[in-house]
């Protein structure tokens, strides 16, 4: 190498150091007023009291740190404190200046996504990921307090008002548990150089304000979590905050595609489908549906996730899917007069000239006839004899031979003529029509996120109008039942329906609900019986118990007068003794059951409410209704009216539809069961 050569690397190589030299200091202009702005909040935190973790390295990265970690009773908080001047909190997100900084709310996002993780876990429970807040905290200008998604905006002085907020779902044991569990996971951040390119002689230390409490940190392994136990039994308020990790794991879970929730009664599948609906919410625009068959049940649904997640239940729709069909048809402007009363009529007229000789075989009554029309031919939107002459018919359990498929065809095909000629449909028709229309348009998709409940009790044309409005899209439909809690007729598999959860199947077992006396009284009238549950070849669930409890108790009347007497007294003897009255529940098999309960009730001066009229409100009355509109609710007490002592030859199919009513009104139950039969007295007797 020449002289000059030489010259010109050495020239090169102060010019690197230089430019070096220049982005450091920058940097660490950049750090002295972040570290100022830590010092703002550490002073507000410490003044107030507050215990934080500071500086807190994050596992994920190398380089990454949080600012504070703050466990109150309103949750946890994680902190990232910005002394920024010119602040600007639009609809889009954030600026300062003219620069768009939104990308900082993603970052204290994935701040808090880690810290969720880390909380996911600590032995038998998990606390919720809507009890961790992450925070931008403005030390510098009046910011205000904001929200954009689930990113909290907070000037410095509205910083403690927001810490103070929230509710208080955290004891002070709970807070030192999670602590502790914070200062495992998220040790003291190490500070390193990144990308010195000359030795870096380092100077002394920077005077740091260090003010506050530090959490002192200890093995989280140790700890007692009885208390977290003690909370994770207690109903409603619990399980706003404290999960089981593997409900959390699938709250928190990213699904390529469809899925489905399975589990039998109890399992907290509600429960988890509406965690999961306030974490999609909270991380995502766009809107949601929160559905069911049970027309009652989203109502009570929107009112338990409007305390889950105020902020985003304005995006959330909860409606029964009949609703959902008929705002379909309304944006596509498609006129139908669905009117039972004259789909009733025009059955009649088509039942008169049907083939009854062979319907009538086994057994097969008129309403078996109906519910093979409305869940099997038009439920699953079949429009040709060959496609129902060899359809095998999921969920019905008795063989019929080709002349009653005949025959039922026949009967199918006039029944849609009387239909016609009265100008009338049907509610398969509003879900059929729905399905359609949604299907052809591929600009009507209002939902981002689909998520359905109860969902063995859809008919297959209403699961698909669901799968219609979101697709395949990841995370976009989410679907939850249990086969054994079946109670009308007809089935299908989700691969008839043409959807796919292969791998994205999930079961829960652990009963949260019934008491182990409970459960076995239910288990009693479903034992060794299998069942259809839509997805093909995955294992039935096992269902485990945990509670003791009262012993349940079981009455038989030679009639109902006298059953209705017996019952009126033990509800009144019950509320004396002290069971609280909005905890109580009558369910029967027909409306007309349910009606005479109500009525010996209000006889007896006692207040009285219809489960169609429940929203999930406590109002200080007994509820009464059928056992289909109290599914997906739970009670203190239930006192079930069962069927009548039933035929010994009760077609096998209805026989086995009983028997699962039953199992669903008894798991209705967190504590009291009664239970009262009518059974005549034998003539022998
Ligand atoms: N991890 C949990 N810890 C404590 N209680 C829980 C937990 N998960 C659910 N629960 C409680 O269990 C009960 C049943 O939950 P949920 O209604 O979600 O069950 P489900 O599987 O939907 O029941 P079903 O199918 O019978 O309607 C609720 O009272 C809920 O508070």
């Amino acid at each position: 190498m020449t002289l000059a050569g030489a010259a010109d690397d050495h020239e090169a190589i102060a010019e690197a150091h230089a430019r070096a030299a220049r982005e450091h200091r920058r940097a660490a202009r950049l750090y002295d007023v972040g570290g100022a702005g830590e010092d703002a909040v550490a002073r507000v935190l410490s003044a107030a009291g507050v215990a934080f973790l500071r500086n807190r390295q994050r596992p994920s990265t190398r380089r990454g740190d949080i600012d504070f970690l703050v466990v109150a009773a309103a949750g946890v908080f994680v902190i990232d404190a910005k002394a920024w001047s010119d602040v600007t909190i639009t609809t889009r997100g954030l600026a300062r200046g003219q620069d768009d900084c939104s990308e900082e709310l993603d970052a204290v996002g994935r701040q808090a996504d880690e810290v969720e993780a880390a909380l996911a876990d600590l032995g038998d429970v998990g606390l919720a990921p809507r009890h961790v807040h992450p925070v931008l905290a403005f030390t510098r200008g009046r910011v205000g307090c904001h929200r954009a998604g689930r990113v909290l905006l907070v000037g410095i002085e509205q910083l403690l008002q927001v810490i103070g907020g929230h509710g208080c779902p955290l004891s002070a044991a709970q807070v030192s548990e999670v602590s502790a569990r914070l200062a495992e996971a998220f040790p003291p951040y190490t500070e390193r150089m990144a990308g010195a390119a000359v030795p870096v002689l380092r100077r002394r230390p920077r005077p740091r304000v260090e003010v506050g409490t530090q959490l002192a940190a200890f093995d989280v392994r140790e700890l007692d979590l009885t208390e977290l136990e003690r909370a994770a039994r207690l109903p409603i308020e619990a399980w706003m905050t404290w999960l089981a990790p593997t409900q959390l794991q699938y709250v928190r879970r990213q699904l390529n595609g469809p899925a489905r929730l399975r589990g039998p009664a109890g399992t907290g599948k509600t429960v988890v489908a509406l965690h999961r609906a306030a974490y999609l919410a909270e991380r995502h625009p766009g809107r949601l549906l929160v559905t069911s068959f049970v027309k009652t049940l989203p109502r009570v649904q929107r009112n338990l996730y409007a305390a889950l997640s105020p902020h985003t239940v304005d995006r959330v729709d909860f409606s029964g899917v009949h609703a959902v069909a008929r705002e379909v048809l309304l944006r596509h402007r498609h006129l139908l007069r669905v009117d039972q009363k004259g789909a009733e009529t025009a059955f009649n007229l088509a039942w008169i000239g049907a083939d009854r000789e062979a319907l009538g075989r086994q057994g097969l009554d008129r309403s078996y006839w109906r519910d093979e029309i409305d869940r099997v031919i038009k439920g699953r939107g079949i429009t040709t004899f060959e496609g129902y002459a060899d359809l095998n018919r999921v969920g019905r359990r008795t063989a019929i031979d080709p002349r009653q498929r005949r025959a039922a065809w026949d009967l199918y095909v006039a029944y849609e003529g009387q239909l016609e000629r009265r100008g009338v449909g049907d509610f398969a028709d509003l879900l059929l029509i729905a399905r359609d229309l949604v299907r052809a348009d591929p600009a009507d998709r209002p939902y981002r996120f689909v998520i359905a409940d109860e969902i063995q009790d859809l008919p297959l044309v209403g699961v698909q109008l669901l799968h219609a409005l979101v697709g395949d899209q990841p995370d976009g439909l989410t679907l939850v039942g249990d086969g054994q809690q079946s109670i009308y007729a007809g089935g299908f598999t989700l691969r008839e329906a043409g959807i796919n959860v292969v791998g994205r199947s999930v079961i829960f077992e652990v009963n949260y609900r019934n008491t182990r006396q409970v459960l076995d009284m239910a288990a009693s009238f479903v034992a060794g019986e299998d069942f259809d549950d839509l997805d093909e070849g995955a294992p039935r669930g096992r269902i485990e118990g945990h509670r003791d409890g009262p012993p349940v108790r079981c009455e038989s009347f030679p009639d109902r007068a006298s059953r209705l007497g017996a019952l009126v007294a033990r509800i009144l003897g019950d509320l004396a003794a002290g069971t609280p009255i909005d905890g109580m529940a009558v369910l029967a098999r027909t409306r007309r059951e349910a009606g005479e309960a109500a009525t010996a009730l209000r006889r007896a001066g006692l207040a009285v409410v219809d489960l169609g009229d429940y929203d999930g409100r406590q109002v200080d009355a007994v509820k009464t209704g059928t056992v289909a509109r109290a599914k997906g609710l739970e009670f203190e007490a239930v006192y079930f009216l069962p069927a009548d002592a039933e035929p010994a030859d009760l077609e096998a199919e209805v026989a086995q539809r009983r028997r699962h009513e039953a199992f669903v009104a008894l798991t209705r139950t967190r504590r009291w069961l009664w239970m009262g039969s009518v059974a005549p007295p034998s003539p022998a007797s």
